[in-house]
């Protein structure tokens, strides 16, 4: 008998999404299909997001809107745009309870309090990239509420952990457009056909290349990194890996998924904790890679692993092939060795 990612992963290239979210429902009998009809709701979001951003250029939709959000970052119109977008698709369903955005300081509660999910979004990643006409993305994350149905979600339904995590995907708005998401078993892409206005599987199985020829961060911060980084990082280089980095973590996350390389966001002095968000950059991400073979941490631990206490805690993000996320964990765990060697003797004295 074929397990239900089997089943799923016959489904042949061409697929609209809708059928393949309703097969894949097909596989597991006891579902309700709410689950299935959330991701729809996402889908058709980034559909109209999708044409909005397409013509972004051509449109009063581009610029600044002239104010920070709640991290303090200044906000494009677009994120304006983006972000109602989203909500109104999972206010409309019936599906999530409440939503969580990086354009908001609070949960959005949606009034769906019979829904059986909360669904955590950046609506629009690497916003700074909007105006100079480079790829951007939406990044998601879905949990099963743990608070009563019929009442409102709580802050305990965003906060259970990135291993708590039923699903998560992102949209990449490039040369073409792609959905690519996991519910824990296995990672499927989308392509979108702009004519058609449907989205069609195009990767029905994606894995990340155990080591690639990549290594991606923001080198501007060289001198602010960590040490073991720095050495990492010299040695990609005697190794003449390429650098790449677009500056939107979704088009940077989706090159590496596909041809291998490693991502880093590690803590720096204007950002300590880190610049990425773990409830909506980090933990999708991190349960995407995973489930596609690769490995994502935060420091020395896995960001899967994380309790987070706030809606819009940060965290460095190191992610990528499985090879070279541990070659960097190899240089983080040699410098805490010397470190310590340096440390006991003196404290023996
Ligand atoms: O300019 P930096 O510091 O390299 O930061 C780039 C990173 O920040 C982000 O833009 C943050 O995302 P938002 O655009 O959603 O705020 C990532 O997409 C990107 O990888
Ligand atoms: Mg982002
Ligand atoms: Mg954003």
């Amino acid at each position: 008998m074929s397990t239900p990612h089997e089943n799923t992963l016959a489904l042949p290239v061409g697929t609209t999404l809708d059928r393949f979210i309703m097969r894949k429902q097909e596989d597991f009998p006891y579902a309700t299909g709410e689950l299935s009809q959330l991701l729809r709701d996402l889908a058709l979001a980034a559909k109209i997001v999708n044409r909005d951003v397409n013509r972004a250029g051509l449109s009063s939709i581009i610029g600044s809107m002239g104010q920070e959000n709640v991290q303090g970052e200044q906000q494009q119109k677009l994120d304006v745009e983006a972000n109602i977008r989203f909500i109104r698709a999972l206010t409309n369903g019936q599906e999530a309870c409440a939503v969580l955005s990086e354009e908001e300081d609070d949960i959005i509660h949606t009034g769906n309090c019979q829904g059986r999910y909360v669904v955590a979004i950046d609506p629009l990643d690497g916003s700074s990239n909007i105006d100079v006409n480079v790829s951007i993305g939406t990044i998601f994350s879905i949990y099963r509420r743990v608070s009563p149905a019929g009442q409102q979600a709580t802050r305990e339904d965003f906060l259970q952990g990135g291993r708590a995590q039923v699903a998560a995907g992102y949209i990449l708005y490039g040369s073409s457009t792609m959905m690519v998401y996991t519910t824990g078993a296995g990672v499927v892409g989308f392509t979108y056909e702009n004519s058609l206005g449907e989205f069609f599987l195009s990767h029905p199985s994606i894995s990340i290349p155990r080591a690639g020829q990549v290594f991606s961060c923001n080198e501007g911060y060289w001198f602010d990194y960590p040490a073991y980084v720095r050495e990492y990082l010299t040695q990609c280089k005697r190794d003449q890996l390429s650098g790449r980095y677009v500056g939107s973590l979704v088009a940077d996350y989706h090159r590496n998924l596909l041809k291998g390389g490693i991502y880093l966001y590690p803590p720096t002095k204007k950002t300590p904790e880190g610049k990425l968000r773990l409830l909506y950059e980090g933990f999708p991400l991190a349960f995407l890679i995973e489930q596609a073979g690769g490995l994502a941490y935060a420091g020395t631990t896995p960001v899967l692993d994380i309790v987070p206490t706030d809606f819009h805690q940060r965290s460095p993000l190191f992610i990528g092939s499985a090879d070279q996320v541990a070659s960097l964990l190899a240089y983080a765990a040699e410098t805490a060795s010397a470190q310590r060697g340096l440390v006991a003797p003196a404290a023996e004295n």
